[in-house]
């Protein structure tokens, strides 16, 4: 079975400010069914290397598999249904209830003609049935500015979670959450690896955090690879770092 995700040294453009390319040779294999913590220090590349996984980062050199398949413009919408993206700060519409935001996971795969009375009630129920698996059925029709920011981060999950992704990709899901908050949001992306089998990566800056949910810890430095192992004595990999 080919690895859920393989990236061969990939590189960008260099970058003047940086005076160095933004991903510098990042090389590595996830397989189906892992949780892996991407950590770093600010401005290491792992937002960059999340989003290259999706296509949105142009690379110089490299190539990226997702299951077996090479990312390239032609294949691109078929992996995009394959990973689900939960992106810095939610991106979420404020203003419409929960159920809205959910349903906009749906938007890449329905063409308009589709949605151009609303969504269709199959779509509606599956919004429905992701919001009680994650706890949030009460808060369905709720405008989504009104919920509490982890309930907005896990509105976030059920929209990533409508396409059925086989891989979820997570920058920074609780940066910014309570203590409480943190633990729904990360007790919700490890149900979701240990019931569903989604294969999941998450930036993380909380080490311990990493420990506790992760099984592998993916360390970046001036975007390249410094550590690639289990989650343990992770401080120990950000000593001597460049910044
Ligand atoms: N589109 C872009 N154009 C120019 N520079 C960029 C672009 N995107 C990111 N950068 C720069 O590349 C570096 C890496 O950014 P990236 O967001 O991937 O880091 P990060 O490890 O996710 O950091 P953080 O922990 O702060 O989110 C940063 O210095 C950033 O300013």
């Amino acid at each position: 079975m080919s690895p859920a995700i393989e990236c061969h040294n990939l590189k960008t453009a260099y970058s003047p400010s940086l005076q160095r390319p933004i991903l510098n040779g990042i090389s590595c294999q996830i397989h189906h069914g892992e949780f892996v913590a991407l950590l770093g220090l600010n401005g290491a590349g792992k937002s960059t290397l999340l989003r290259s996984l999706v296509g949105l980062v142009p690379l110089e050199r490299g190539n990226i598999n997702i299951n077996g398949v090479q990312v390239n413009p032609r294949t691109l919408p078929q992996i995009r249904q394959d990973i689900g993206m939960l992106f810095q700060g939610g991106g979420l519409i404020r203003q419409l209830p929960a159920i809205d935001n959910v349903l906009c996971g749906k938007l890449g795969i329905r063409t308009t003609w589709q949605t151009l009375f609303g969504f269709p009630k199959h779509d509606r129920r599956q919004a429905l049935e992701i919001l009680e698996q994650l706890g949030l059925r009460a808060q369905a029709y709720q405008k989504t500015s009104q919920l509490s920011g982890g309930q907005q981060q896990r509105i976030a999950i059920a929209r990533a979670l409508i396409q059925s992704p086989q891989i979820l990709l997570a920058d920074e899901p609780i940066t910014g959450l309570d203590v409480m908050a943190c633990k729904q949001v990360m007790d919700t992306l490890s149900q979701l690896h240990s019931q569903q089998g989604i294969t999941i990566v998450t930036v993380l800056h909380d080490l311990g955090i990493a420990a506790e949910y992760a099984q592998r810890a993916i360390v970046l430095d001036a975007g390249r690879i410094v550590y690639d192992g289990v989650c343990e004595n992770l401080q120990a990999q950000f000593s001597g770092m460049r910044g």
